[in-house]
């Protein structure tokens, strides 16, 4: 293992802005995600690779306490964020707040514009001031890489846009509140590939704003788009490490065996 594997897999460095500390994840009897470890550095894009049903998703949603809303799920383990527990004695609410999520499908607001999707986080947590509001919208917009589509129409119906737009929408709702990780599930899979590089484009620029997991099933996108790859495999985190380093040279043959293709 090299410095910079031990860096990212090892104990916490303080340096982290998440520590997940062997977590498991069950439903009902049934462990998904098995005594995983890692340490995620700020301003860090880091995939979550794996075949169908190894956890990756299950993993992803421990992380703003999404399983709370499931009642045969249970996390064991510890997740800190900025070194605070998010299964400790905090509001679960306030939690999603600092991580913020985008889907496989957008899914802006259909009953509102583009505006208020935009602003929904701020207004939600009491924000009125509406220059606040513009200015937060515009600056949330344009690091979507959105802002220019939509300047001229942002009182018309966030529905209107095109699938690829919504995403991008999704994107800055996520960011208005300034989370502290943005996790991402598979967001471009939905998405037709002009779209699907647009949102590759812009992980580059997200990163200088926010720390970002994403699950990809598409190797390439992890190859071309994270800091680090982490590979799962029946809810074992069998590999994490610099993505050139997990690609060109795994240090488990199973993964060697995913990223060249030879299953999953
Ligand atoms: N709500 C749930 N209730 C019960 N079991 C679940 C639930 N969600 C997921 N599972 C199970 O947990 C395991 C991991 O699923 P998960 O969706 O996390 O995998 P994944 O790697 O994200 O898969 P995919 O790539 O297909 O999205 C699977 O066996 C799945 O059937």
């Amino acid at each position: 293992m090299t410095m910079n594997q031990e860096r990212i897999q090892g104990a916490p460095t303080g340096a982290s802005v998440l520590s997940v500390q062997d977590v498991s994840i069950y439903y009902g009897s049934n462990r998904a995600v098995k005594n995983v470890s890692m340490e995620v550095l700020p301003n860090s894009v880091n995939a979550l690779i794996g075949p169908s049903g190894c956890g990756k998703t299950t993993f992803l949603r421990a992380i703003n306490r999404m399983h709370d809303l499931t009642p045969s799920a249970r996390v064991e383990g510890r997740i800190l964020l900025d070194g605070e527990d998010i299964y400790g004695d905090v509001d679960p609410v306030a939690i999603r707040r600092r991580v913020g999520m985008v889907f496989q499908k957008p899914n802006p607001f259909p009953t509102m514009s583009v505006l208020d999707n935009v602003v929904s986080g701020l207004k939600l947590a009491g924000i009125r001031d509406r220059r606040i509001l513009l200015e937060t919208a515009e600056r949330s917009l344009r690091q979507a890489a959105l802002w220019d589509e939509v300047k001229d129409r942002l009182n018309s119906p966030a529905t209107g846009l095109s699938g690829g737009q919504q995403q991008r929408l999704c994107i800055a709702r996520a960011l208005a509140v300034e989370p502290e990780i943005l996790l991402m599930d598979e967001p471009t899979s939905a998405l037709d590939p002009q779209s699907t590089a647009r949102i590759e484009d812009l992980m580059g620029d997200l990163k200088k704003v926010t720390t970002i997991m994403i699950v990809t099933h598409n190797m390439q996108q992890a190859a071309r788009v994270s800091d680090t790859t982490s590979f799962f495999l029946n809810g074992d985190m069998v590999e994490r490490g610099p993505t050139d380093a997990v690609f060109t040279s795994p240090s488990d043959e199973r993964t060697e065996a995913y990223v060249t293709g030879r299953f999953g």
